[in-house]
């Protein structure tokens, strides 16, 4: 039999998306894509709109104007079958910490439906370390092994696009290179794609197929990691970054 041709559809597609809040604007008119089997890294200074955009992706607020869809699911109007393809990683959303990891990943994956849930449990407790934890509460886990179970998580429905908002940012470096090691392994099956944001641009640099920089709600600058400083005249991603954040205006100029 032919092989099926690839499914090419986005992952998700963002459009126009303004967030204003008491007037003023935090997500200004941001547009953007990420592919299947991509990494995509949204990158920008304290208070540029990253969370705020990756939360109006995942339905928890609503945009002012602008659409977004997952894998051509639009958001707003077919809400759960946007969520049951997307799932999402931060240290800033903990998972209950009075229930054990296993009856946590148990929940979720009870909500998301999960075929053969006690395999995928088992299977993600030995791809993340946590086959000790499993029946520890998550509350007095260290915050490197609380992100693992979040992680763990985030995997379990097998998603089509995984949220992170700094997934590593609390992980010690070897626990953080195996985690950079299975997003990437993640992202390379070619089903899922991942938006990802970081503060650490050397972990951008290794991982991230394509960089958005944001800047006061609007994306600047938008390519490769890896050739972008070049194209700006700066020496490396971490400059750049610092360039975005100190004279946006400059940038946008250039
Ligand atoms: N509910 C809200 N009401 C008013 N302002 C808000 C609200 N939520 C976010 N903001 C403002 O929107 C801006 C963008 O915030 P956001 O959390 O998206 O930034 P961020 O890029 O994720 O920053 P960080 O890197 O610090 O996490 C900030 O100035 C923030 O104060």
């Amino acid at each position: 039999m032919p092989t099926p041709p690839a499914d090419t559809t986005p992952v998700l597609v963002a459009h126009a998306l303004r967030k204003t809040f008491g007037g003023a604007a935090v997500v200004d008119g941001v547009s953007f894509q990420v592919g299947r089997g991509e990494i995509v890294g949204l990158l920008g200074p304290n208070g540029a709109g990253k969370t705020t955009t990756i939360n109006m992706i995942l339905g928890v607020l609503a945009p002012t104007s602008g659409t977004i869809r997952v894998e051509g699911v639009d958001v707003a109007t077919r809400r759960c079958a946007a969520l049951e393809r997307t799932n999402f990683a931060a240290v800033y959303a903990p998972l209950p910490g009075n229930l054990s990891v296993a009856q946590n990943l148990r929940v979720f994956g009870l909500m998301y439906g999960v075929r053969d849930l006690a395999g995928r449990i088992e299977a993600l407790l030995r791809e993340l370390d946590l086959v000790r934890f499993r029946d520890t509460k998550c509350g007095v886990l260290s915050s490197g092994e609380q992100t693992r179970v979040s992680l763990a998580k985030a995997m379990l429905n097998d998603p089509r696009l995984l949220l992170l908002d700094e997934p590593t940012a609390s992980l010690d470096p070897a626990t953080a290179q195996d985690v950079r090691a299975r997003i990437r392994a993640f992202a390379a099956r070619g089903s899922g794609g991942v938006l990802w944001t970081s503060h650490n641009m050397l972990e951008v640099q290794e991982v991230c197929d394509r960089v958005l920089f944001l800047s006061r709600g609007r994306i600047l600058l938008e390519g490769d990691p890896r050739t972008l400083p070049r194209e700006h005249g700066r020496a490396t991603l971490e400059d750049l970054f610092i360039a975005v954040a100190r004279e946006p205006l400059a940038l946008e100029r250039a």
